[in-house]
C-alpha cells in the first residue's frame, strides 16, 4: 500500500472584501493542490443540517423506492455498484448510492428531475432546490473570483457563455459503513470531476483522499481533513483545459473507513453549448494548447458514457 499522509488545504474566505488577496490566494491553491475549504459561502448551518437529514431518509427508503427513481439522462437514483468513476478499475463498481438533481431553472431540464413522492419525503424537493440555488450563487460568486485570478475580467465566464444557464447538478450521495479499507472496493474510485468547480460538503466522517501527482506512479494519496462549516472545493477538467493544465483537476477517490459516510456535491459546468478552449493568457508559442476546443455538453456526455458504462 502506497504511503499515506493528512492534509490541510488552504482557506479561502468568500467573503473577503480583498478580492485581489482572495484571488491570488485562490490562484496558488488551483496551481499547487487544484483544491481548497471555502469559508463563509454564505449557505446558513440549519439548511445544511436539514439537507443531511434529508438526505438520510431518502437513503433509507426501500430499494423498490428508491428504483422508481432510477437514473435516467443523469438525473435520478444510482444504486450501490453502479457507477465505476475509475472506467479501468476491475472492481464491480464503486460501494455508493446517489441521487442526482438538477440543472433547475430550465424548463426542459426541469423536467427530466425526479422527485420522491411528497407523501414519502414533504420536504424533500424545496429543500433541495433552496440548497442547489443557495450554492450556486456561492458557486457562482467563486467563478468570478477565478476568473479575477487568472487575470481575467470578473465576469469572463458569463460572458461567453459558461454561466448563463449553469448547468450545474446537485449529488447525493451515501457510502454504508461496515466496510474495512482495502484496495480493491472504493466508495469512489480514483477521478477527477469533469466540469469547472466542484463544492463538496461532507458529514465529517473521513474517507476522501486526493493524489496530486495524477502521472506519477505509485499513485501517493493524502488525507483530506475535514472543516466543520467549510465547502471543499476542487478545479474540475474543462477548467483544467480552459487554463491548459495551469489550474489541476486534481485525482480523488474515497476509501470505505468502515464507517457510514453521507456527502453532498454541487457540480457547476460550463453551460452544454459553451466551448471550452484554452484562454489566451495560459497559452504562448513555447506552451501551445494541449486540448482542442470541445463544447462542454459533448464533453459531459463522454465522461458519463465511460462511468456509466452506456
Ligand atoms: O463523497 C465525496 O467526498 C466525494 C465524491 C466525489 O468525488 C464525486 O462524486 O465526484
Ligand atoms: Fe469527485
Amino acid at each position: 500500500m502506497s504511503a499515506r499522509t493528512t492534509l490541510s488545504l488552504p482557506i479561502i474566505d468568500l467573503s473577503s472584501p480583498d478580492r485581489v488577496s482572495t484571488a491570488n490566494s485562490i490562484r496558488q491553491a488551483c496551481i499547487e493542490f487544484g483544491f481548497f475549504y471555502l469559508v463563509n459561502h454564505g449557505v446558513e448551518k440549519k439548511l445544511l443540517l436539514k439537507v443531511f437529514d434529508e438526505s438520510k431518509k431518502f437513503f433509507s427508503l426501500s430499494l423498490e423506492e428508491k428504483m422508481k427513481l432510477a437514473r435516467k439522462e443523469n438525473r435520478g437514483y444510482s444504486p450501490l455498484y453502479s457507477e465505476k468513476l475509475d472506467p479501468t478499475s476491475a472492481s464491480k463498481g464503486d460501494l455508493k448510492e446517489a441521487h442526482n438533481i438538477g440543472p433547475l431553472g430550465d424548463a426542459t431540464s426541469d423536467n427530466l428531475n425526479q422527485w420522491p413522492s411528497k407523501e414519502a419525503l414533504p420536504s424533500w424537493r424545496p429543500t433541495m432546490e433552496s440548497f442547489y440555488w443557495k450554492v450556486v450563487e456561492a458557486g457562482k460568486h467563486l467563478v468570478s473570483l477565478i476568473a479575477l485570478s487568472l487575470n481575467l475580467d470578473e465576469d469572463f465566464f458569463e460572458k461567453i457563455g459558461a454561466l448563463n444557464k449553469p448547468a450545474a447538478f446537485l449529488r447525493l450521495l451515501h457510502y454504508p459503513g461496515g466496510l474495512e479499507p482495502d484496495e480493491e472496493v472504493h466508495g469512489a474510485s480514483a477521478h477527477s470531476d469533469y466540469g469547472m468547480i466542484t463544492l463538496l460538503v461532507t458529514d465529517g466522517v473521513q474517507g476522501l483522499q486526493i493524489c496530486k501527482e495524477k502521472f506519477k506512479q505509485p499513485r501517493v494519496w493524502e488525507d483530506v481533513t475535514h472543516l466543520e462549516g467549510a465547502f471543499i472545493v476542487n478545479i474540475g477538467d474543462m477548467m483544467e483545459r480552459w487554463t491548459n493544465c495551469l489550474y489541476r483537476s486534481t485525482m480523488h477517490r474515497v476509501m470505505p473507513t468502515g464507517k457510514e459516510r453521507y456527502s453532498v456535491a454541487l457540480f457547476l459546468d460550463p453551460a452544454l453549448d459553451c466551448v471550452v478552449e484554452c484562454l489566451q493568457s495560459c497559452c504562448s508559442e513555447s506552451c501551445p494548447p494541449r486540448f482542442p476546443p470541445i463544447r462542454s455538453g459533448d464533453y459531459l456526455n463522454e465522461r458519463f458514457r465511460l462511468t456509466y458504462g452506456s
